[in-house]
C-alpha cells in the first residue's frame, strides 16, 4: 500500500543539496519503517550523504545499513543506485521496500523482458517513480547501462551510489569478487554522485582498499564496534562426541521451535543433516546452489515466512537476508575465516534479542580446510591474483579461526580481536562458553589435543587425505564464492574463476558421495580398536602385556601435560617453569607409580593432573608444586658437573627424545621402565609435584567423585553429554 507522501519526498532539484534536519530525516524513519529513532551512526552517514559527502559506513551485521541509503532515498526526489552482491538479496529487500509503499526496483537477467523494459521506461521518464534501483556490479560494468546512468545523472536525478557489501571489493576481504573491481570506474564516470562503501566485515586492509578503490574523496570514516553483545558464542567438540547429528538436534529441540541457520561446508552434508533433522521432527529444508531455483527461491519464501524454522545450507544461503528472530547459528563445518564466520553467524538476532552462535569443530573438517586452501594458494600462486597476497592471507585467515576453536580464551575477543578491535576484559560478560564455563573448555580442550594425538598416530592423516578427495565439483562451488545465486547470468555474478576450478581439479572421489564425517570418525575408530586388537593379539603370540603403557601414549601424556601446563600459564598468568622439563616429570611419576597398574590407571593419574593444572585457580599453586623444583634447572639438578642452565635445559629436552624414541618399538612394560633414560635425569631431580594418591585411594576418590554428579548438570546443559564424551575419549585411547 502506498503512503501519502511526506513533505521531504519531493524536493525541487534546487534544494538537492539543501540539508534536511534531524527531526525531519527521524519523522521518515518512523513513517515508513515503523523504528522510533536511528541507531548508531546511521543518522551521521545520511546527513554526509545528503550533504554530498562520500561514506565509509562500518556497521556490524544487523546492525542497520541498508537505512543509510533508504533513508536518503526518501529524502530527495531522484534515484538512488544501490550495488549489491546477490540477486536474492536485491529481491528480498525490494520486496520489503514495496511491502511499505516504497518505490524500488531492480535489474537482473531473472526478470522477464517485459518487466526490465517496463523499468527502463521508467528511468527514461522525467520524473522517475523509481527511489530505489538495486543492480549488480556486472551490470554497471556494461556500456549500455552506463550511459543510461549518465543520462539520469545528466538530469540531476542520481542522489547516491550506495555499494552493499563493499568488502568484496576489495582480495583482502573473504568474499572477494572481480566483478566489485569494475566499480573502480565509477568516480570518474559520474564524478559528483556521492559514493557510500556500506560493509560488516572489513579489517584496516580491507578498509583501505575499498576506500582507495572506490576512489571515495575524503570520505566520511565511520566505525562501529564488530561486538554483537546479544550473540552467545559456543564452540562444541565432534570429535569428542559420539554423533553430532544428534547433539544438534537436541540443542534444535531443547531451543524450541526456534528460527536457525545451519552452515555445512558440503551440499551433501546439507542434504543429509537436512532429513535428519527433519525426520527427528525438527521443520527445516536443505538450501544450496545444487537446488534449482525455484526449489531455492520456495525454501527461502518458506523460511522467511515462518513456513519452516530451520535452513541447512552452504553458504550461499544468507549474505543481506533479513530475517530478524534467527536465534541460533550454527555451523556444522569450520568456516574458511573470522570474517565469513562473523558475518554468518551474524546473522542471528537482529532483532537485539539473545541468540547463539554453535560452531562443531572437528578435526577432519579442519584438516579438509587446510586441504581445500593449500589447493587453493597453489592455483593462485600460478595466476594473477598472487600479486593481492591471497595465497597466504587464505592461510592465516583460516589459522585464526583454528585458534578460535584449538585455543583458550574468551571467544567474543578472538572475533573482536582479529578485527582490530581493542577488547577490555569485562566485555564478554561470560557471554561465551570458555567465560562462562572455563573449566570444561578446557576439559574438553585437553581432550582434544588427546583424541588428536592417538588419531594422529594411528594414521589419522593418510585416511583424511585420501576423503579429502571424496568432494564433488558440484557439491561446494559455492564455498569459493555465491556466483551460483546469479543463476547463470552474465549480467550478473559471474565469477567463478577460483572455486569451481579448484573443486574440479579435487574431484576424484574414492569414497561413496554419501561417506559423511561420522562414517570417516567410525573409520579412524575401528583402526584404532584394530591397533589395540593386534597389540593384544601380539601378547598373545608372546609380545607385551594388552595394559602395556607404549612409547607413543606416553609422548601423548606429556603432550596433554604439556598444553595444560601452556593452558595454565595463559590463564592465570607467569607461570616460571620449564614447561617440557615439568610434563616430563609429571608424566613420568604417573609412570612409575602406574606404569604397572595398567594402561588405565595410568592414563586416569595422567588425567587427575591435566584437570588439576587446568582447574586450579592460582599460579602460585602449580609454581609451588611443580615450578620449584624445575624452573632453575641448576638448583634441582644434582650432578658432579653443573652445566649452564641453557646446557640442562637441553639436556633434559634431549633426554626426553632419547627416552621417547627408546621407548617406542619396546613391548614390556617392565623393559620401559629399566630401560628409559629418565633416570639420568628425573629421579635426581627433587621436584614437589603434587601428591599421587595410592591406588586404593585412587579407586576410592573416583567413587566418591562418582557420587557428586550434581557438577555434572552444569556440564550437560552446556554440552550434550559429558558421559558421552568420556566414553568417546575412552574408546580413543
Ligand atoms: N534505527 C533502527 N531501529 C530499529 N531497527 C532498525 C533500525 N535500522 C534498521 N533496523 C532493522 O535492523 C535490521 C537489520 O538491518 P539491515 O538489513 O539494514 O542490516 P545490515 O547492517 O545491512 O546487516 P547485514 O550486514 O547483515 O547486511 C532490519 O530488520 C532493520 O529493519
Ligand atoms: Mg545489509
Amino acid at each position: 500500500m502506498k503512503k501519502s507522501p511526506l513533505p521531504l519526498q519531493n524536493l525541487g532539484a534546487k534544494d538537492k543539496r539543501r540539508k534536511c534536519g534531524r527531526d525531519a530525516l527521524v519523522k521518515l524513519l518512523r513513517w515508513n519503517f515503523g523504528h522510533p529513532d536511528f541507531r548508531g551512526n546511521q543518522l551521521e552517514a545520511i546527513e554526509a550523504i545528503l550533504s554530498g559527502r562520500d561514506c565509509f559506513c562500518l556497521m556490524p551485521t544487523g546492525g542497520g545499513k541498508s537505512m543509510c541509503y533508504q533513508i536518503p532515498a526518501l529524502a530527495k526526489t531522484g534515484i538512488v543506485l544501490v550495488i549489491s552482491p546477490l540477486i536474492a538479496l536485491m529481491e528480498n529487500q525490494v520486496m520489503a521496500l514495496k511491502e511499505k509503499g516504497i518505490a524500488a526496483e531492480f535489474l537482473s537477467s531473472t526478470q522477464t523482458s517485459q518487466l526490465r523494459n517496463k523499468i527502463h521506461e521508467d528511468l527514461d521518464r522525467g520524473q522517475p517513480s523509481i527511489r530505489l534501483l538495486y543492480v549488480t556490479p556486472e551490470l554497471i560494468a556494461t556500456s549500455g547501462f552506463m550511459s543510461k546512468l549518465k543520462k539520469i545523472h545528466g538530469r540531476g536525478l542520481l542522489n547516491l551510489i550506495a555499494v552493499d557489501e563493499a568488502h568484496c571489493i576489495s582480495s583482502w576481504g573473504h568474499d572477494f569478487r572481480p566483478s566489485y573491481r569494475k566499480l573502480s570506474s565509477l568516480r570518474n564516470q559520474l564524478q559528483d554522485v556521492p559514493i557510500l562503501a556500506l560493509t560488516a566485515t572489513a579489517v584496516p586492509k580491507v578498509q583501505k582498499d575499498v576506500i582507495d578503490s572506490l576512489n571515495l574523496q575524503n570520505p566520511l570514516v565511520l566505525k562501529s564496534s564488530f561486538n554483537r553483545p546479544n550473540i552467545y558464542y559456543e564452540v562444541r567438540y565432534k570429535d569428542l562426541m559420539d554423533d553430532a547429528y544428534a547433539d544438534l538436534c537436541d540443542v534444535l529441540k531443547s531451543a524450541g521451535d526456534v528460527c536457525a541457520i545451519v552452515y555445512c561446508l558440503e551440499r551433501t552434508t546439507c542434504d543429509d543433516l537436512s532429513t535428519y533433522l527433519s525426520k527427528n521432527g525438527i521443520s527445516c529444508a536443505a538450501y544450496h546452489a545444487g537446488l534449482n531455483n525455484k526449489l531455492r527461491s520456495s525454501v527461502l519464501d518458506d523460511w522467511i515466512c515462518s513456513k519452516i524454522q530451520v535452513v541447512v545450507a552452504t553458504v550461499a544461503f544468507g549474505m543481506g537476508i533479513d530475517r530478524k528472530d534467527v536465534r541460533i547459528v550454527c555451523h556444522f563445518n569450520i568456516p574458511k575465516s573470522m570474517e565469513a564466520f562473523y558475518q554468518e553467524s551474524g546473522r542471528a538476532g537482529r532483532d537485539q534479542l539473545p541468540s547463539r552462535s554453535l560452531l562443531y569443530y572437528g578435526v577432519d573438517d579442519r584438516k579438509r580446510m587446510e586441504f581445500i586452501l593449500s589447493i587453493a594458494e597453489s592455483k593462485k600462486l600460478q595466476s594473477s591474483d598472487s600479486e593481492h597476497g591471497l595465497s597466504k592471507k587464505s592461510t592465516s585467515d583460516f589459522n585464526l579461526m583454528v585458534e578460535y576453536c584449538e585455543g583458550f580464551g574468551c571467544r567474543r575477543k578472538k572475533i573482536l580481536e582479529s578485527f582490530g578491535e581493542e577488547v577490555s576484559a569485562s566485555l564478554c560478560k561470560k557471554s561465551c562458553d570458555a567465560c562462562k564455563h572455563p573449566n570444561l573448555v578446557a576439559k574438553y580442550l585437553e581432550e582434544l589435543t588427546t583424541a588428536i594425538a592417538v588419531r594422529q598416530r594411528n594414521g589419522f592423516s593418510k585416511i583424511l587425505s585420501s576423503s579429502t578427495d571424496a568432494f564433488e565439483n558440484e557439491n561446494f562451488s559455492e564455498f569459493w564464492n555465491r556466483n551460483d545465486e546469479a543463476s547463470g547470468s552474465e549480467e550478473d555474478i559471474s565469477d567463478s574463476e577460483d572455486g569451481f576450478e579448484v573443486a574440479k581439479g579435487i574431484s576424484r572421489s574414492k569414497f561413496s558421495k554419501k561417506t559423511g564425517i561420522n562414517e570417516k570418525i567410525e573409520l579412524l575408530q575401528r583402526a584404532e580398536e584394530n591397533y589395540y586388537r593386534n597389540k593384544a593379539h601380539d601378547k598373545q603370540a608372546n609380545r607385551p602385556d594388552k595394559n602395556a603403557i607404549s612409547g607413543a601414549l606416553r609422548e601423548s601424556s606429556k603432550q596433554r601435560l604439556l598444553d595444560a601446563l601452556k593452558h595454565a600459564h595463559q590463564r592465570l598468568g607467569d607461570l616460571k617453569v620449564d614447561f617440557e622439563a615439568s610434563s616430563t616429570i609429571l608424566e613420568n611419576e604417573c609412570f612409575k607409580k602406574y606404569g604397572k597398574s595398567g594402561k588405565s590407571f595410568y592414563y586416569s593419574q595422567v588425567a587427575s593432573k591435566v584437570r588439576w593444572l587446568s582447574t586450579t585457580s592460582s599460579a602460585a599453586e602449580i609454581t609451588n608444586q611443580i615450578g620449584t623444583g624445575i624452573k632453575s634447572p641448576l638448583e634441582n639438578i644434582t650432578r658432579k658437573e653443573e652445566p649452564s642452565p641453557q646446557t640442562v635445559s637441553t639436556i633434559l629436552h634431549d633426554e626426553r627424545k632419547k627416552e621417547v624414541n627408546k621407548v617406542i618399538g619396546e613391548q614390556h612394560c617392565g623393559d620401559i621402565e629399566s630401560k628409559t633414560s629418565v633416570k639420568a635425569s628425573t629421579p635426581q631431580m627433587q621436584t614437589k609435584l603434587p601428591a599421587i594418591p595410592s591406588f586404593s585411594q585412587f579407586v576410592n576418590s573416583r567413587k566418591s567423585k562418582e557420587m557428586q554428579q550434581p557438577k555434572a548438570s552444569e556440564e550437560k546443559e552446556h554440552h550434550h553429554s559429558p558421559n558421552k564424551h568420556t566414553k568417546k575419549r575412552m574408546r580413543l585411547q
